[in-house]
């Protein structure tokens, strides 16, 4: 049995008389997509949050790469390769497409730079992050200046960032949201490919997406995980129908 990549163990997080984390034990294993799905405020953002380091848990273990990161903070973390994408935007709009995804780059090559321009104008820099950008299909915005994309395209970007950063893991917030209907297909196709690179924590309430691509669901109601499992066995959990998907999933 594989080591897992991110590991929690009975995560608790009180917000005054509310249990935002209740005893959460959660895993995430090489090459897999794992969602985590729930109602609203079920507390999954928390979660998210608690993993990335923006808050501290109350009690529990969060474990990365096979050490205890419960003493690190959010920028310690992301170096270690834990990449957080979309509802934190990492993106700098007045830099152009292909300068986001360099700085990026350069952030996690130990070279400390003085000025951007020479980092802005290094051919060893800017062809890896062309290639990164091909790979999400921004190729043709590479000049364009970051505010000046759309808003399926910003997603796209921010995936190029993140990819540049060489993760170990991706924790992604709400992906689809915001986009249309051929834009959640694309980054559904992509994201599918993507856990070959880095296993995903995916949190999603496009349902089509999370059955489409979810190796293993977890259910969060209330601050707790009611249930673990594969999309088939998720489905078909009567607790998880009464709680959250309806008669109908
Ligand atoms: N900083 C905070 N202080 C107090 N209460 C908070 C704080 N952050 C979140 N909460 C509460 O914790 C609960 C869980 O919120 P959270 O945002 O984690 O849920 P969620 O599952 O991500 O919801 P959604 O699907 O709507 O994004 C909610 O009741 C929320 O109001």
């Amino acid at each position: 049995m594989p080591e897992a990549i991110l590991s929690l163990s009975k995560v608790t997080k009180q917000f005054g008389a509310l249990l935002a984390s209740d005893n959460v034990s959660l895993d995430l294993m090489p090459g897999e997509i794992h969602a985590l799905i729930g109602p609203n405020g079920a507390g999954k953002s928390t979660l998210i949050k608690q993993i990335a380091g923006e808050i501290k848990p109350d009690s529990g273990e969060i474990r990365f790469a096979g050490r205890d990161i419960g003493e690190l903070d959010a920028v310690e973390r992301s170096r270690m390769g834990l990449a957080r994408t979309f509802q934190v935007s990492s993106l700098m709009p007045e830099f152009s497409v292909l300068q986001n995804v360099v700085l990026a780059q350069q952030s996690v090559s130990g070279k400390i730079f003085r000025f951007f321009k020479p980092v802005l104008s290094d051919a060893s820099l800017l062809e890896p992050a062309m290639a990164q950008l091909e790979r999400v299909g921004l190729a043709d915005r590479a000049q364009m200046r970051a505010a000046d994309i759309s808003h399926g395209e910003r997603r796209q970007l921010e995936m190029a960032v993140a990819l540049a950063l060489k993760p170990r893991a991706f924790l992604l917030d709400e992906p689809m949201a915001g986009m249309g209907p051929e834009g959640s297909k694309n980054l559904t196709d992509f994201l599918g490919g993507l856990r070959a690179e880095a296993p995903i924590l995916l949190v999603e309430h496009d349902m089509d997406a999370v059955f489409a691509l979810a190796d293993r669901i977890s259910v969060l109601v209330y601050g707790r995980i009611i249930a673990t499992g594969t999309v088939d066995e998720i489905r078909g959990n009567d607790d998880v129908k009464r709680a959250y998907l309806g008669e109908e999933a």
